[in-house]
C-alpha cells in the first residue's frame, strides 16, 4: 500500500486485506481494448496518484492511469489484468482521482479463475461488481457480498461505460494458497504473503504499510518496507502477522535493505497459538493474550542488512498462528521471513 494509503482511512473491508491489483506484489496488465490516452499498467501503480498540470505527451494531457480515448463508434471499453496472486476479494477502490472531465460515468468488473496462463475467449468470466456509477476525482469503494468473497479469482476484467480514465483499481482481499501442495516437513517461508499471512494489527505505518515486508524478492528502495514514524515517547513499535498457515519456526531473515539512518536499533520476535482467533479480534484482545511466547530474543540490528538467525538463537515454540515482530524503538524493515515447516 502507498505512505497516503497508511494515512488515508480505508473502509472497514480493506483493513488488513492486501491488494490483489499491486503492481509491486505482481499484478500485471494483460489487455485493454483501448488506452490511447494511458496505459493499463499504470491503473496498477501502488503509489497514489499524481496530476502534473503542464505535463503533455504526444497522444494529449499525461494522465496517471489508464485511459482510452473518447470513443466515437457504439460500445464501451474494457481491460484485463492479471491479479499478483490468486485470492479472495473482500471489495474494490475504483478510484478516478484527477479524473475530472474525462472519467467513465460508470464502471463493473468481472473475475475468472485460470490454474495457468491467461483468459482466452473461453474463460468462464463471473459478474463480481455490476454496473455502478462514478464521480469525477473520487475513491469508489465496493464491498463484496459474502458469496463473491468465498470465489477465488486470478484475473479481472474491468469495463468502463463507454470511454475515459480510471486513476487507479485496487482490489482488497487475502491470497489464496493450497497449503496441501506443501509437503510435510518441506521448508517454507511461513510470512509469505502469496501463502495468504498478512498483517493483522501495527502500532504505526506512518512511512510503508507491513505487508511490505512479505512481498516477493528483496526490497526495490527505502519505500518497499514497513516503516514508522519517529516515536517521540516512550515504548517501541509492533507489527502483528497472521500466518497463511500454522506452522513452526526455524529460521528468520530480518533484512534492513535500505535504511541506514532509521534501522532499528534491536527487534524481537514472539509468537502465539491462536487457532480460534480470527481477523477481527481487536490489538488489545491479541496483545493481552498470555500465549505470547519469544521465538527471537531482542537482538541488535544493523544498517542495510540481512541478518539471519537460526539454530539455538531461534526457539522452538511449536505451532504459531500468529507473530509479533517488536522493533526499538522504531524504524523500517525491508522485508521479514520466517522459514519452517507448517503445522
Ligand atoms: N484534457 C484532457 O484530459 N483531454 C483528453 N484526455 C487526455 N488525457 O488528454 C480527453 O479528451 O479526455
Amino acid at each position: 500500500m502507498s505512505e497516503q494509503e497508511t494515512s488515508v482511512a480505508l473502509p472497514d473491508f480493506a483493513v488488513g486485506a492486501i491488494n490483489l491489483a499491486s503492481a509491486r506484489l505482481g499484478a500485471r496488465a494483460i489487455y485493454a481494448t483501448d488506452q490511447f490516452f494511458a496505459p493499463l499498467a499504470r491503473m496498477l501503480k501502488d503509489d497514489s496518484p499524481v496530476f502534473l498540470p503542464g505535463e503533455y505527451d504526444e497522444h494529449g494531457k499525461w494522465m496517471d492511469g489508464w485511459e482510452s480515448r473518447r470513443k466515437r463508434v457504439p460500445g464501451h471499453d474494457w481491460a484485463i489484468i492479471r491479479l499478483a496472486m490468486p485470492g479472495r476479494i473482500r471489495g474494490f477502490d475504483v478510484d478516478t482521482s484527477h479524473f475530472t472531465g474525462n472519467y467513465p460515468p460508470q464502471c463493473s468488473i468481472e473475475g475468472c479463475y485460470m490454474e495457468s496462463g491467461d483468459p482466452d475467449e473461453n474463460a468462464d468470466w463471473q459478474e463480481v461488481l455490476a454496473k455502478c456509477d462514478l464521480g469525477p476525482n473520487s475513491h469508489h469503494y465496493f464491498e463484496m457480498d459474502q458469496d463473491t468473497r468465498q470465489r477465488v479469482f486470478t484475473h479481472l476484467r474491468v469495463h468502463i461505460y463507454p470511454d475515459g480514465g480510471i486513476a487507479r483499481l485496487r482490489a482488497y482481499g487475502s491470497a489464496y494458497f493450497n497449503w496441501d501442495k506443501v509437503g510435510d516437513g518441506e521448508e517454507v517461508d511461513l510470512a509469505y504473503i502469496f501463502g495468504g499471512t498478512h498483517a493483522l494489527h501495527w502500532s504505526d505505518a506512518h512511512y510503508g504499510h507491513p505487508d511490505r515486508t512479505l512481498a516477493p524478492g528483496r526490497g526495490v528502495n527505502m519505500g518497499d518496507g514497513w516503516e514508522t514514524a519517529r516515536r517521540r515517547g516512550p515504548g517501541h513499535d509492533w507489527m502483528i502477522l497472521k500466518l497463511g498457515h500454522p506452522g513452526i519456526i526455524r529460521r528468520i531473515v530480518v533484512d534492513t535493505a535500505h535504511f541506514k539512518g532509521n534501522f532499528p536499533d534491536t527487534c524481537m520476535l514472539l509468537g502465539a497459538n491462536l487457532p480460534e482467533q480470527n481477523d477481527v479480534f481487536s490489538a488489545e484482545d491479541l496483545a493481552a493474550s498470555e500465549n505470547w511466547e519469544p521465538i527471537l530474543e531482542q537482538t541488535k540490528l544493523q544498517a542495510d542488512n540481512i541478518h539471519e538467525f537460526s539454530g539455538a538463537s531461534v526457539n522452538n515454540i511449536g505451532p504459531v498462528t500468529h507473530v509479533r515482530l517488536a522493533i526499538f524503538p522504531d524504524g523500517g524493515i525491508s522485508r521479514l521471513r520466517l522459514y519452517g515447516v507448517k503445522a
